[in-house]
């Protein structure tokens, strides 16, 4: 039997999507029943770095998610439409579905779930987060029997090759990322990556997976890089951290019990990470995601987040997971009767986000002021006052007249410390607070 696919793109992902597919010599021996039938693309005239016969080629892509001989429908034209249309009209013509596209499952996830499991159509994601990494399937059936307590990533390779520049080069952030663009690691657009949105697509599916429940992407918080400053990354540096944009989505513990509750934290933000950290030395474009759980323990996976080699072979891996399904069910392109639930999705309850205002965490906070006596005193007794102890209170240089401070605290509330910054940033002696930032 053959499985016939049809892809929807041929751009980056879509090219080394088919190049495996065309050429299955010492791959899994199920590549070889896999048959590109159709492929979609907007200008028929763009030179092709793969050969396809030209007749397959369309720019009519309801034609492909329409057409009955295709069981697999892969889309990797990215953004929001027509894509999530497609992903929804395959769906309901009994399609299986394969993407890519973190930022339509992270906003219509459950949309195109609830479709696909009424369906009895699988819809597989593996090249959404870490694009090569194998990480969501191994959170669906490896990691399943875990009770997860976090999952902690570097999940965009633009915004840790941006830092990773940073701290190597000491330099700050629009000259790194302009140069980023020059040599294509950043996006003309940089605006997805460097404000932490893709991380924040990706850490709602990740958290979804892991926890079990369906993540309304609004209520994930979400800091970018931009205001990272070369400054704060000698800082980081001289007190044993790096600074690294982190997506996180934990399981709150209760302060009295220490247990874990249900509810959940789910951020992005930059984050100081301790110098000896597994996430620490995760460099350049490279992601990788810390898994803990019980009993497992800890769990790591590293490797490539994008490309396009690294990201088909994610793409085809679920085209193989889809296809392997197809051959032993014995031919119908719909696993309606059972559909295999290490594959789908099927949670449909939402998991309860709390709100960053009670989530618990160290800070670093950088603060400029005038070097008069007492000031140190008066901002100790401040944070005192709102219950916010500190680990180190640090006068480092002087910059323009002003004594540069910097501080770390110990795990306090986020809305205690935030109180204790905003009468901080009132008082005559402060000229600002530069910056503030989040320690793991
Ligand atoms: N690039 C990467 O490293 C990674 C990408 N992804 C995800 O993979 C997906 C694809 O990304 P990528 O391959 O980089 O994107 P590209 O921009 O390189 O390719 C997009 C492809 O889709 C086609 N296309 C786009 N819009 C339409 C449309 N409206 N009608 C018909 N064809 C269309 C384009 O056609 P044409 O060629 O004619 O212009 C092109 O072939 C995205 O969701 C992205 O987020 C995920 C992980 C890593
Ligand atoms: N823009 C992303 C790549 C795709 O997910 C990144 O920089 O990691
Ligand atoms: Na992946």
């Amino acid at each position: 039997m053959v499985v016939k696919v049809g892809l929807l793109g041929l751009g980056t992902v879509g090219t080394g999507t088919a190049r495996i597919l065309l050429d299955p010599l010492e791959r899994h021996p199920l590549i070889q029943t896999v048959a590109i039938a159709r492929v979609g693309v907007r200008s028929l005239d763009k030179p092709r770095q793969v050969t396809l016969p030209d007749e397959i080629l369309t720019t009519d892509l309801d034609s492909i998610v329409t057409d009955e001989s295709i069981q697999i429908v892969v889309e990797l034209i990215g953004g929001l439409e027509p894509a999530r249309s497609l992903i929804l009209k395959a769906i309901a013509q009994g399609k299986h579905v394969v993407t890519a596209n973190k930022a339509v499952i992270a906003r219509y996830g459950d949309e195109i779930f609830t479709a696909a499991n009424a369906a009895g159509v699988y819809v597989m994601l593996e090249a959404a987060v870490g694009g090569g990494i194998p990480v969501i399937q191994p959170l669906k059936q490896a990691l399943g029997v875990n009770r997860i307590h976090a999952v902690t990533g570097i999940v965009n390779g633009t915004t840790n090759y941006i830092l990773t520049r940073m701290q190597q080069e000491g330099g700050d952030f629009e000259p790194i990322l302009a140069d980023a663009q020059r040599l294509g690691y950043a996006e003309a657009d940089p605006t997805a990556d460097v404000d932490g949105l893709d991380g924040a697509d990706k850490i709602a599916i990740l958290a979804s997976l892991a926890f079990g429940g369906r993540i309304k992407l609004s209520e994930v918080y979400c800091e970018g890089i931009r205001r990272v400053t070369a400054a704060d990354i000698a800082y980081a540096n001289r007190l044993g951290f790096v600074i690294k944009l982190l997506a996180i989505a934990r399981r709150d513990v209760c302060p009295i019990s220490n247990q874990h509750l249900d509810q959940l934290q789910v951020r992005v933000h930059p984050t100081l990470v301790p110098q000896g950290h597994p996430l620490a030395s995760v460099n350049d474009v490279f992601n990788a995601i810390l898994v803990e759980g019980d009993p497992i323990g800890q769990v790591m996976f590293f490797g490539p987040g994008a490309g396009s080699g690294p990201t088909a072979s994610a793409v085809v891996s679920d085209i193989l997971n889809v296809a392997a399904t197809l051959h032993s069910n014995q031919g119908p392109t719909s696993v309606s009767t059972a559909p295999n639930p290490l594959l789908a999705c099927i949670h449909q309850h939402y998991c309860q986000i709390s709100p960053m205002a009670t989530i618990v965490s160290r800070f670093y906070v950088r603060l400029l002021a005038k070097d008069a006596p007492g000031v140190i005193g008066k901002l100790g007794t401040c944070f005192g006052r709102h219950r916010v102890s500190l680990e180190s209170v640090v006068q480092i240089g002087l910059q323009e007249d002003c004594a540069e401070i910097v501080i770390v605290s110990h795990e306090v509330k986020e809305a205690d410390f935030q109180a204790a910054l905003t009468e901080i940033g009132g008082y005559g002696e402060i000229k600002s607070v530069a910056s503030v930032l989040r320690v793991l």
